[in-house]
């Protein structure tokens, strides 16, 4: 039951985390502590308030009755039939509100900013959180505060800092690493799936059978919080002219919409981008072979069946059933229906769907079916002629690009070339290697060793490039606006690596042209350092960063921290003991480190040079365009950053390594993809990717990046591939190697289904009926696979590649 606070008026969870992070800068870490957990758990019960009040009101002011007192309908009378039906909507709105408002206080209450939603999406009350709990000494709260936080930002390489720090610690116990916000659902699933690759089918069963029952519950939850209010989502309201009936269309369908991504949002985990596929229909896949594994025929029967709602055609499937339905006898069999509720589901969903194309075709309402099940014929005839043809077009295009990108290769392999002898005879000159480049301050200048600040690196138009690519790169986001900068809550965070930017580029998304730059400069700070450090061994990039920090006006009072602490880039500073620890989690591979300043127009943010007590400052460079510091990346060097106290400050940070096994990936796939890019094709290319029909060859196209995308799938999918045959021992030696031959072909199992109906027959040979493996979920996945098999060849040049 919903927990019901008494003294109507919970405190708006908001107020509670402005309160907290308050506390924070103040070091009340016992107050950060309270309202925090506050706000965790009053946002908690506005959500569950919210979905309890609009389900049961939904049940109490059902739609479907005609309306009470109004006896015999008058013909033509639909006005009256309306104001049944607005009877009923009225009813319905009172009903929620005074639900909500009883329990939780007035509705405006609550009202979150965007802004707040955003920190608790992110998962940033846990970063809060794990500070305060560890300052106090709860270690295992604050293992569990740090884990949930990093779960959702897995590139977020402090907390993955202090983990591993957590890690090494006396009192921390792996039970400690907990996710706060799992889902249980998904626990469950996870959990079912890691018995089922170890052969536990019987416990596995448990879990899947749980994780349908929470999805259900989670997805009801999920729907009922879509019936929120309308998102004007950009445009201005003012503007918003619809009528009646058009703008409750606009609202109902966004609610369906958001409903319909309920799908979505159920089946991905924290940390990913995108859901687990087909993810509801595959709980019944794992279902039925597991029930089959403990013999449960009737079970195993209903799972395929309720499977077969999602996949009528599923040629596997159907040969499970059929032998399941020979082994347990067709009379038993036909008696056992598919889950009820999943029928519902279902039903409701197709409903659903049918009405959002019809808005989709009549308002231009877009939808986009996350299913991968919903029949051919759900999309309205023209619709789908549509989207035939652009796919056709895109096909056709792609090829047409194929070609042109050949000829263009072998263009670009002979101006490499020519490039690589003119850096030859330019690297005898001297060794700063460009004209233009100055050395403004030596190691000695700087009082250290293995230190340097350059200057003219890079021009003004070149720092004013840079600097606008950062800026548009973080509106785009990943659709948030900004991150809260890790070490000071007093200044706004925002990143690009290069591949990203040229990902940008390539969707016509930021200038492609500027995309580069950022690449070309990067490799000319590289080969800069390599030469002025006369390192004898080739200095490999191991990750480049275009980082912005920016003053928050109003968070400057009193500051006393810093934009980013004193630290070593490849060794874990432990200044109370003047040492560093080089052992992973830091990035001990990283041997050079550099930052390309791209402006000045910002008070603070002067970068230092400490000792290793990361008090005792032992030089300052004050950033401008175009200067470079440049450093060994050990406890020789550590540095921090000064708090930008006004305007933003902008800088490309490189990170290098002497190791080729850390030559960075991305970097890789960066170059794959500007070679691909970089044709007299360009200007066309990154035009027309702006139009609805390139946007698909993106998505199509087997471009370098799409390749070394499809090529990590690839790998993941063969590591999945590998535990489910683990799975699969129970299977005798003689159907394995049927099986592992017909991988190559569509499993067409007419052996199994005559050995199947035999069985029946004797009811006894028990050898033979473990026959079905064939139709285990693992052969299933195994076959989808083998369609993606002109792909590997990519997965093998990129392996080759990793191995050198
Ligand atoms: O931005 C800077 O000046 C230094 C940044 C830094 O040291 C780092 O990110 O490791
Ligand atoms: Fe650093």
């Amino acid at each position: 039951d919903i927990p019901i606070d008494i003294n109507a008026g919970l405190e708006p969870y908001d107020l509670l985390f402005d309160n907290a992070v308050e506390a924070y800068y103040k070091g009340d870490w016992i107050s950060v502590i309270l309202n925090m957990e506050r706000a965790l758990r009053n946002k908690g019960t506005v959500r569950r308030v919210k979905a309890h009040c609009r389900l049961t009101c939904a049940n109490q002011t059902d739609f479907g009755e005609p309306i009470s007192g109004v006896g015999v309908p008058i013909p033509g009378g639909g006005s009256v039939e309306d104001l049944g039906f607005f009877q009923k909507v009225l009813k319905r709105a009172d009903c929620v509100n005074s639900c909500e408002s009883e329990k939780l206080g007035p509705p405006s209450f609550h009202k979150i900013s965007e802004e707040v939603e955003l920190e608790f999406r992110k998962r940033s009350p846990y970063n809060y959180l794990q500070v305060a709990y560890f300052k106090i000494n709860k270690l295992n709260k604050a293992v569990a505060a740090a884990n949930t936080f990093y779960l959702a930002n897995p590139e977020h390489m402090e907390m993955r800092q202090n983990l591993e720090y957590y890690r090494m610690m006396a009192g921390v116990q792996e039970t400690d690493f907990k996710d706060l916000e799992a889902r249980l659902h998904m626990e469950e699933f996870l959990d079912g799936k890691k018995l089922y690759s170890a052969d536990s089918f019987a416990p596995a069963i448990d879990h899947f059978e749980e994780a349908v029952t929470e999805y259900l519950i989670a997805d009801q939850e999920c729907r009922a919080l879509c019936e929120g209010p309308y998102d004007y989502d950009g445009y201005n309201y003012l503007e918003y002219t619809a009528d009646l009936f058009q703008s409750m269309t606009d609202h109902y369908m966004q609610v369906l919409n958001c409903k319909q991504n309920c799908v979505v949002e159920l089946a991905t985990l924290p940390s990913a981008d995108k859901p687990v596929e087909d993810f509801l229909p595959a709980h019944f896949n794992y279902l039925q072979f597991s029930y089959y594994n403990t013999e449960n025929y009737e079970k195993a029967i209903e799972c395929a069946k309720t499977y077969l709602l999602f996949h009528p055609e599923d040629e596997m499937m159907n040969q499970n059933l059929a032998f399941y339905v020979a082994t347990l006898g067709e009379d038993k069999a036909a008696a056992i229906p598919a889950k009820e509720v999943v029928q519902q589901h279902i039903k409701q969903s197709l409903l659903e769907k049918e009405l959002l194309y019809f808005a989709f075709e009549a308002f231009g309402i877009t939808f986009v079916d996350p299913d991968k099940w919903t029949p051919a014929d759900i999309m309205p005839q023209r619709l789908r002629e549509k989207q035939k043809a652009e796919r056709e077009t895109a096909a056709r295009i792609t090829e047409e690009i194929g070609n042109l990108m050949k000829e263009i290769e072998t263009l670009v392999e002979e101006k490499n070339k020519e490039s690589t002898d003119i850096t030859k005879i330019v690297r005898e000159g001297g060794n700063v290697l460009f004209d233009d480049i100055v050395v403004t301050m030596t190691a000695k200048a700087l009082n250290g060793s293995q230190r340097v600040v350059l200057d003219n690196v890079i021009s003004e138009d070149e720092c004013r490039e840079l600097h606008r690519l950062s800026n548009t790169a973080a509106l785009l986001g990943d659709g948030y606006r900004g991150k809260r900068s890790p070490h000071s809550p007093s200044e706004m965070f925002q990143g690009v690596t290069v591949l990203k930017a040229l990902k940008l580029g390539q969707e016509g998304k930021v200038p492609l042209k500027s995309a580069r730059l950022f690449f070309e400069l990067s490799e000319r700070v590289r080969k800069v350092l390599e030469s002025y450090f006369r390192l004898e061994t080739t200095l490999y990039f191991s990750y480049t960063h275009l980082v912005c920090r920016s003053a928050i006006e109003e968070k400057q009072e009193g500051r006393e921290d810093l934009s980013h602490p004193v630290h070593v880039d490849n060794c874990f500073l432990v200044s109370e003991l003047n040492e560093c620890i080089k052992e992973p989690p830091a990035y001990t591979h990283r041997d050079y480190s550099a930052i390309l300043y791209l402006n000045d127009d910002f008070e603070g943010g002067d970068f230092i040079f400490a000792e290793l007590d990361a008090k005792t400052v032992t030089a300052e460079v004050r950033p401008q365009c175009g200067r470079v510091v440049g450093f060994g990346s050990g406890k020789e060097n550590p540095h921090g950053v000064r708090a930008v106290t006004k305007g933003q400050r902008c800088a490309v940070a490189l990170w290098f390594t002497l190791d080729p096994r850390h030559n960075e990936k991305e970097r890789i796939q960066a170059e794959d993809l500007l070679k691909m890019l970089s044709s007299p094709l360009d200007a066309d290319f990154q035009k027309s990717s702006k139009d609805p029909e390139s946007a698909q060859i993106a998505q199509t196209s087997e471009t370098g990046e799409q390749a070394t995308l499809q090529a990590d799938k690839q790998a993941d999918e063969q590591a999945d591939k590998k535990v489910k045959q683990a799975a699969k021992p129970k299977v005798k030696e003689a159907a394995t190697k049927k099986t592992d031959k017909q991988k190559d072909k569509p499993p067409v199992k007419k052996a199994a289904v005559k050995k199947s109906t035999i069985d029946s027959g004797t009811g006894s040979t028990a050898t033979d009926t473990k026959q079905p493996k064939a139709k285990s979920p693992e052969s299933h996945m195994a076959d989808s696979q083998d369609s993606k098999a002109e792909t590997s060849s990519a997965a093998d040049s990129q392996k080759d590649r990793e191995e050198l």
